[in-house]
């Protein structure tokens, strides 16, 4: 039983502020377009940057992470929705990814 919201890849609006908690040389191969990167480890130290009033979508590469740091945010006052699948399943439902390296974007 999970005690925070999780949707599917195809349930995440156009417009959703993604919080990715991959490591930066994961979110720096390929990341969804605009989304904030903040690993997973670093997030009790950094979660102060996100917005209390902002509703954060959080990906990994598969939906680990994610479901650790959603919990972890919707305890400290932030709202946060699971995203299932990770970039894995992004990536399957053909949306789009952006690199940081100038190479494709991959998921790793
Ligand atoms: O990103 S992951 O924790 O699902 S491997």
């Amino acid at each position: 039983m999970s005690d925070f919201e999780t949707l599917t890849v195809d349930q995440v609006p156009d417009d959703a502020n993604i919080l990715d908690v991959r490591d930066p040389y994961e979110f720096d191969a390929g990341h969804i377009p605009g989304a904030i990167n903040i690993p997973l480890d670093q997030l009790p130290l950094r979660i102060e940057e996100l917005d209390p009033d902002t509703d954060y979508y959080v990906i990994c590469r598969t939906g680990g992470r994610s479901a650790r740091a959603t919990p972890y945010m919707e305890m400290h006052g932030y709202s946060a929705v699971n995203v299932a699948g990770g970039c894995g399943a992004w990536l399957e439902a053909d949306k789009p990814l952006v690199s940081e390296t100038g190479a494709e974007p991959i998921v790793r």
